[in-house]
């Protein structure tokens, strides 16, 4: 094929080596290029016939030299479409600095890639007159880096602008190479091609993302609004359109003023800081929470149904109660079929149905705590948490801290973020404020004033929180005595005291001992008996520690016992701790510092002996008591045993029957006897 010739004159080097690659890539075939570029020096004189500039620039720079050359073409030129894609990953809205050889030219370049669809960005023409462009960071430029201003710190280099496709119609035109035109064209297309499949790609991209967040914050349980730095809608969920009945697709990019949502959400929105605000959209109660980021200066908004957000708090509490702040027993748990524990049973339940404050009274081991429990249980109150605490088992100031936490610092040693205190813990729940009786007058003037003003305020704090909580107080103290004395308030006693709840002690319904007996020894999983006599001591036993004492014995037994039967060897060694028959109630202790060495040998003895026959299943009868005593070196008469046995008796130690069953030592008999020992 013939070639044709053509001279080049460029004003770079660049831009004569680019447009020489492409003229090449285009109609290299059948065009031979001579390229001369202005800054390199042109030759004296231009042979071919045919001479194409790169701009008007340099048609003003060679004018003279081409004044004898008919075939003179000034071409028109375009951004190189293959470098666009550093554009597209620019983000929407962004301000970039578009750096030409003169403010022309730059306002050239900005109307070519706006017009090739490049609309994301904000271009600004750059005016070397202008000496500070400070809200830019970004610079692009066709090849012309040297230019841009040296404090901006990012440059894009697009490239050299090519020769548009007027120009190569007009060379093809010219050359009269009409019959190529499809392939040159189809060349020149072809970048377009490579950048279309690019963008498209970008934007398949981008829509995707969209898409998949899209359908992420739809699938949020709560609606979602955020606002752009120029407060216009950019996110807006499914959820959020119920709420304020506007559809999704007239949200987006409009201001909350436009999509007409109520007044005071929408200055809630804009104006307020942080926290949570309670509205009625549409008829439906909302917490609305407001979150501004910083960094972005959007905007973001959560709203939660009520309902949802009481349900996630009571979630919150089901793991809370997980954790151990549980109710543990029910009613049921409480065993005893004695007429007073049944209808006290039958009282506790009843109270529970009410919301009002209940005081339980009674001995210490009763089962306070168990009846506490169940109330929380059968009350209305059941899923919300259950928290006790035991006010005189821990410092004054803990237990404040402990009942109506703290804010940050408001002590050294407060916890990060301040605490939570119970009663803040325990919201829709029950407290239990066991040994109510030893609290100091300064917690108990806190306390009332929490109960009559529903509200807490933390050790520091300022704030007032409401609190939703039923108080249950216990004591095994007589409060009414300690308000005669002044040390308890009276006021506050009426507050607990509204509904009242007074359990029997052990020793009112002794019938169920062998009950509670064996629904200890069911709790140890162990399978054993119990002797006659030792039951029959259990019954008798004064039982001022009440159903602790006696779970307690138990638990001892069951561990000193050769696994199959409760004997009265197990019976504990220090038993008369376990009688709590103190020295002042008990006649026969006073009298014991006074009886004499010969006395308590006498006593030793004869309980002794009482002891080993019901153990052996013998009736200890007077007349074994005397023959037994024959072979020791404590010779009594018939009378004088009646005497010691009728002391012993009168003081619980025995039990005196008639017939086989015989005189029979009680637990108290059997302290008795290990304190005479010990004594020995
Ligand atoms: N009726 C009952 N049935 C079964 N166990 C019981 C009963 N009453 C009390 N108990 C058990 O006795 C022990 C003491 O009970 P609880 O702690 O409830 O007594 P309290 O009156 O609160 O004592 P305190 O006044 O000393 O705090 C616990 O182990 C409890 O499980």
């Amino acid at each position: 094929m013939r070639k044709y010739t053509l001279t080049l004159i460029a004003g770079t080097i660049e831009t004569k080596e680019a447009l020489t690659k492409q003229l090449n890539h285009l109609m290299g075939e059948f065009l031979h290029i001579h390229s001369f570029a202005v800054d390199e020096g042109l030759p004296n004189q231009l042979n071919d016939e045919t001479i194409l500039l790169s701009s008007n620039h340099v048609l003003q720079e060679v004018k003279e030299m081409l004044s004898t050359h008919s075939n003179v073409i000034v071409a028109n030129r375009t951004v190189n479409h293959e470098q666009l894609d550093k554009l597209l990953e620019l983000e929407k809205g962004k301000k970039v600095l578009v750096v030409n050889d003169f403010k022309e030219t730059a306002l050239e370049l900005i109307d070519t890639l706006l017009e090739i669809g490049l609309l994301h960005l904000q271009y600004v023409p750059y005016d070397s007159n202008k000496r500070y462009y400070n809200d830019i960071d970004i610079a692009i430029t066709p090849g012309e880096t040297t230019i841009i201003p040296k404090y901006i710190p990012h440059k894009i280099d697009i490239g050299v602008r090519l020769l548009d496709v007027s120009t190569i119609l007009k060379l093809v035109d010219h050359y009269a190479l009409t019959h190529m035109s499809t392939v040159v064209s189809q060349r020149y297309i072809q970048s377009f091609i490579h950048l279309n499949q690019k963008l498209l790609h970008a934007e398949k991209q981008a829509e995707r993302l969209r898409l998949h967040l899209e359908n992420v914050v739809d699938a949020v349980d709560e609606g979602v609004l955020a606002l752009n730095e120029g407060r216009e809608v950019t996110v807006y969920n499914a959820f959020a359109a119920k709420v304020f009945g506007i559809p999704q697709q007239e949200a987006i990019g409009k201001s909350i003023d436009e999509l007409k949502v109520q007044k005071d959400v929408a200055t809630f929105i804009q104006q307020r800081q942080g926290e949570d605000g309670l509205f009625t959209i549409n008829g439906i109660d909302v917490v609305v929470h407001r979150l501004e980021l910083s960094q972005e200066k959007a905007i973001v908004v959560t709203i939660k149904n009520v309902n949802q957000a009481i349900e996630i708090e009571k979630k919150v509490k089901k793991e809370q109660l997980k954790s151990g702040l549980v109710a543990k027993y029910h009613f049921t748990h409480i065993i005893g079929s004695h007429p007073t524990i049944k209808e006290t049973k039958k009282i506790g339940e009843k109270l529970a149905k009410s919301e009002l404050p209940v005081l339980i009274q009674g001995e210490t081991g009763t089962g306070k705590e168990l009846f506490a429990h169940a109330i929380h249980h059968s009350s209305f109150r059941h899923t919300g948490p259950f928290l006790a605490v035991n006010c005189s088992a821990i410092t004054e100031t803990l237990l404040e801290s402990e009942l109506f936490g703290y804010e940050e610092g408001a002590f050294t040693g407060a916890q990060r973020g301040g605490k939570r205190g119970l009663f803040e813990l325990a919201d829709g729940g029950t407290i239990f404020l066991d040994e109510i009786g030893d609290i100091s007058p300064n917690l108990q003037a806190r306390l009332l004033r929490v109960l009559q003003e529903k509200e807490v305020r933390r050790i520091g704090g300022e704030k007032l929180i409401p609190i939703n909580v039923r108080v249950v107080a216990a004591t095994n103290k007589n409060l009414q005595a300690k308000i005669v004395k002044g040390e308890f308030r009276s006021d506050l006693y009426y507050r607990l005291n509204v509904l009242s709840l007074q359990l029997p002690s052990l020793v009112e319904r002794k019938a169920d001992i062998p009950l509670l007996v064996e629904h200890f020894i069911n709790q140890s999983n162990q399978t054993v008996d119990i002797e006659h006599t030792v039951m029959d001591m259990l019954i008798q036993h004064k039982w001022e520690g009440n159903i602790r004492e006696l779970k307690n014995t138990i638990d001892y037994m069951l561990t000193v016992c050769n696994g199959e039967r409760l004997t009265l060897q197990d019976i504990p060694k220090n038993w008369s701790s376990f009688t709590h028959s103190t020295a002042e109630d008990s006649v026969f202790h006073v009298k014991q510092s006074s009886l004499t060495l010969m006395e308590r040998k006498e006593y030793e003895l004869i309980l002794r002996i009482i002891k080993r026959c019901n153990e052996n299943s013998q009736a200890a009868s007077r007349r074994i008591i005397s023959q037994e005593m024959k072979h020791t070196d404590q010779v009594l008469t018939d009378q004088q045993i009646r005497h010691r046995l009728n002391a012993l008796e009168s003081h619980s130690f025995i039990t005196k029957g008639r017939g086989r069953s015989g005189t029979k030592i009680t637990l108290q008999g059997i302290g008795f006897l290990q304190s005479l020992e010990e004594k020995r």
